[in-house]
């Protein structure tokens, strides 16, 4: 069935309804991960969004059930070039259109990937609509109008606490829309876990006395989350606070930093980053549309993205906070930033 992407700026892209059939609007985005798309639908960081896929040919390996990010699809929408029909892997359960009409998220394919992409790095990113109707200018105004992400991370954190039991750091996690490695990267590090919801009180994680607190990868605008950034005040001297992405940002935000949005953000499996303390050059996984564009006082930068020398990374050592803008989890994406994990372990030990 023919379909059509509409953009803000009143760009029309027409290619080929795939998935499940329903009119849908969000933040049109782009990753440049070559695999991985089933990590991408599944973050939670991309609720809110309609995600463009860079590489031309998708779903060549099917979808298995234990590369997911999170419980279900998670993207707005899925904008691909082409839709590879016959996967064609042993861990291959269903097929990307399939797994796409399960979850009732629509796709659109046969699109001219690159143009669109080329066109978000140019005007920034946008509202859009994927619609099998014709619409009139009204109708179109009032979706754009009544399209809002401000509670996104509302709708994806947990209804519940999760408990890991493990020999070594008690890290309690603020759970904000957090990928499923995040959790398996400190599982296998033997930690003890909790997994706390986003709106928990600072009582009852301080209850558990944990060895550090760790700010989660999440959607969208972190300034959206001022309960959170008062309950990382509180802790920030108390405990060692560590984070990522949305995390990063968060407590940045906490101890007097500055954030805003990006034209187009990061999002790909190739971006280069360099350690600044190793003087070390790493290709690390990314998702995201805002960065922290003022490090709080007292605080120095740990890693700079080597495209565009945004800030990756801040530590400060006499707080003990250590937080990173990347994705050391990888999933999707290359894992030599990993070392990132036992870097935080080491911050909380040292103490
Ligand atoms: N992956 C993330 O945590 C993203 C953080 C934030 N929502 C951003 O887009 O910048």
């Amino acid at each position: 069935m023919k379909a059509k992407l509409i953009l803000e700026n009143g760009m029309i892209f027409h290619g080929e309804a795939f998935g499940y059939l329903e009119e849908t609007v969000g933040e049109l985005v782009f990753t440049t991960v070559m695999t991985g798309y089933q990590e991408v639908l599944t973050d939670p960081s991309y609720h809110g969004q309609i995600v463009v896929m860079t590489y031309p040919l998708i779903g060549n390996y099917g979808i298995n059930l234990e590369d997911m990010q999170s419980d279900r699809v998670r993207v707005k929408g899925f904008i691909i070039k082409e839709d590879a029909k016959l996967p064609n892997n042993f861990r291959c359960e269903i097929t990307l259109e399939a797994y796409l009409k399960q979850n009732k998220v629509m796709g659109l394919k046969n699109i001219d990937t690159r143009h669109l992409t080329r066109i978000i790095r140019d005007t920034g990113t946008k509202k859009a609509v994927i619609t099998t109707r014709d619409l009139s200018q009204e109708e179109l105004g009032n979706i754009f109008f009544s399209f809002s992400n401000s509670d996104a991370v509302k709708q994806v954190t947990r209804k519940d606490i999760l408990k890991i039991e493990g020999s070594k750091e008690k890290i309690a996690i603020i759970d904000f829309g957090i990928k499923k490695h995040i959790i398996e990267s400190f599982a296998k590090r033997n930690c003890d876990i909790r997994v706390f919801p986003a709106y928990t009180d600072y009582e009852t994680i301080m209850e558990y006395n944990p060895d550090a607190l760790f700010l989660s990868n999440g959607p969208g605008d972190p300034e959206d989350l001022p309960e959170a950034i008062e309950l990382v005040k509180k802790v920030i001297g108390k405990k060692p606070v560590i984070g990522i992405c949305l995390g990063h940002q968060i407590a940045a935000l906490a101890m007097g930093g500055k954030t805003a949005k990006m034209r187009f953000g990061h999002r790909g499996g190739n971006h280069p980053v360099k350690d600044i303390e190793k003087n070390k050059i790493y290709i690390s996984s990314q998702n995201h549309g805002y960065k922290v564009t003022e490090l709080p006082e007292g605080t120095v930068l740990s890693h700079v993205n080597l495209n565009d020398n945004s800030i990756e990374g801040m530590k400060n050592k006499e707080l003990k906070v250590y937080t990173v803008q990347f994705h050391p989890e990888a999933s999707p994406g290359p894992e030599e930033t990993a070392y990132i994990f036992d870097d935080f372990l080491n911050m909380i030990r040292e103490g």
